[in-house]
């Protein structure tokens, strides 16, 4: 990650741009909204935390910020650059530790993702509660929603996807995706232009089992078919899913940032 102190360019306008529709699109942001986002260290959520700040700054309708990083080795600890790049921001960062990995490899889950991010999301989701959040932010790009649908339906058969914005039922805490409309080489080149030398994945398992075939899936099909995932994107965005890609939540009729 860049050094504390030093001068940032801003983010590129087609970034800005394409934040600002997600934002727009499925009413992301309502005002006043306390926003507690995941920060790991890699590149989607740096890209998500320097997109909502800038956001901040823009946008006429007031929300405020948090960060937390979930250490999920269950060693209390903290990357110091991380802490050093949420301070250059601005952003205030909460911790939490919890033995995800520790658990999934005593439990030898043949798909550990799903159980791992479902674990993450709960506690990210605890940790907006006890903070006085009500918006957990999670920098979940194109890529990986057309992985997940591809992941439903060649393994589930059913066309499915996880939600732009949805409510969390037991906690009532939103859950929102504001880069959603990004593709992941997108984020990736905007990360490195900016300077930022995002952390490794801490992931034991690899990228190997079912969302790793997804994605050589995706890369695959891509070469055959140039269009394929703006084709994806808009079978999303035009099924009647349950998850809202297509019609905004019913938030929407109140008023939005940007
Ligand atoms: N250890 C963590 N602490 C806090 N938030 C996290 C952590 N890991 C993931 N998240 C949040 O969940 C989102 C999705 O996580 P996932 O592991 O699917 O993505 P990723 O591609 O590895 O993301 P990133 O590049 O941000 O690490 C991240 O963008 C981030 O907002």
């Amino acid at each position: 990650m860049s050094k504390p102190g030093q001068e940032r360019p801003p983010l590129a306008r087609s970034i800005r741009r394409a934040i600002g529709q997600a934002v727009e699109s499925f009413s992301l942001i309502l005002p006043h909204d306390r926003i507690l986002l995941g920060l790991s260290g890699g590149k989607d959520s740096i890209l998500l935390a320097l997109g909502l700040r800038e956001l901040q700054r823009r946008s006429p309708v007031p929300f405020h910020l948090q960060a937390c990083f979930v250490d999920s080795h269950g060693e209390d600890s903290v990357p110091p650059s991380l802490q050093d790049f949420a301070a250059s921001l601005g952003i205030p960062l909460v911790t939490r530790s919890y033995p995800i990995f520790p658990i999934l490899k005593e439990r030898e889950e043949a798909h550990p993702c799903s159980l791992c991010a479902h674990l993450r999301r709960g506690i990210l989701a605890s940790c907006a509660q006890e903070t006085g959040n009500n918006v957990l932010a999670l920098g979940h790009h194109l890529d990986d929603a057309l992985e997940t649908t591809l992941l439903n339906l060649c393994h589930a058969g059913r066309f499915r996807c996880f939600s732009p914005h949805m409510t969390m039922s037991r906690s009532g805490i939103r859950v929102i995706r504001p880069l959603v409309f990004l593709e992941e080489s997108a984020v990736a080149a905007e990360v490195a232009r900016l300077g930022y030398i995002p952390s490794a994945p801490p992931c034991p398992f690899g990228m190997e089992g079912r969302r790793g075939a997804m994605k050589h899936l995706l890369k695959e099909l891509e070469t055959s078919i140039p269009e394929i995932k703006g084709n994806l994107l808009h079978a999303l965005q035009t099924h009647p899913l349950p998850d809202g890609w297509g019609t905004p939540s019913g938030a929407s009729r109140r008023r939005s940032a940007p």
